[in-house]
């Protein structure tokens, strides 16, 4: 049976300080934001995945969108070297817990730096947002490093989002969806198609057909509940305000 292990990371007490960049700074509800971390996780559990909690670091503001610090992909698990400064003492958790699960760890060095929110992976090619976190250096090492598990590495240049995966996700049949007024270049992908709503453009593939998706994309979820997918929301109000996704607060770990 294929592994299905998600690593989540509980939000801290100093979650209202996280970044914000193509946002206005807006108030924080902590306690809210906590419910919906257990919200979310819970979905997660409730559809078959089994969650591993990576130690919580405290002192990081913005550590629960933990899938900025590691990407997987086959047997490997690539430490991230985030492109905010802030942001970089986040990862070193991350190294104990990928490999009590058996993964082969490698990392990206300076002065690469990449955010696993710029790194979207459609069947054996890994989109990768060039941007204001992930840089070209960055891109290479990851590149040589998915190389290793089959995986082909394309550069998309991101300057309208903060992640490639602010901006798009992809469905189970490979089309990349997306949210128009911040793709940058939707002519990168094979496939593309754009959503009614901004959240609507994030998309966790839970299942075969089953689809997580953020409360705040209404629409998009009827939408994708009226071509035959099944659709599972959680309310991530608080996440958002930092520009935070539903991608962003789990790393799905399949194989
Ligand atoms: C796909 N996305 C958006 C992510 N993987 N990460 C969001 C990080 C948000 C955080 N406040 C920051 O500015 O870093």
């Amino acid at each position: 049976m294929t592994r299905r292990t998600a690593l989540i990371r509980r939000p801290g007490p100093r979650l209202a300080d996280g970044l914000v960049t193509h946002l206005e700074k807006s108030e924080i509800d902590l306690g809210l934001a906590v419910q919906q971390w257990e919200d979310y996780t819970a979905t997660l559990r409730t559809a078959g995945w089994e969650t591993v909690e990576v130690p919580a670091a405290d002192e990081c503001p913005d550590a629960v969108f933990i899938e900025d610090a590691v990407v997987v992909s086959g047997d490997l698990a690539i430490l991230t070297n985030p492109g905010a400064a802030e942001r970089k003492p986040e990862v070193a958790a991350v190294e104990g817990v990928v490999r009590d699960l058996g993964y082969r760890v490698v990392r990206i060095e300076d002065p690469g730096t990449l955010d696993g929110g710029d790194v979207l992976k459609v069947g054996d090619t890994a989109y990768v947002g060039l941007g204001g976190r992930t840089n070209g250096a960055g891109i290479q090492q990851l590149a040589g490093h998915l190389e290793s598990v089959g995986m082909r590495t394309q550069a998309v240049t991101v300057e309208r989002a903060l992640h490639l995966k602010s901006a798009v996700t992809a469905l189970p049949n490979g089309t990349v969806i997306g949210w128009d007024p911040v793709v940058d270049w939707p002519g990168a992908f094979p496939h593309y198609e754009g959503m009614p709503e901004e959240g609507g453009a994030h998309v966790v593939l839970l299942d075969d057909n089953l689809l997580l998706m953020a409360a705040s994309a209404p629409r998009t979820a009827e939408l994708m509940r009226s071509r035959g997918h099944e659709v599972v929301t959680v309310d991530i109000s608080e996440f958002e305000k930092l520009e935070g996704c539903v991608t962003c607060l789990s790393v799905r770990c399949r194989g």
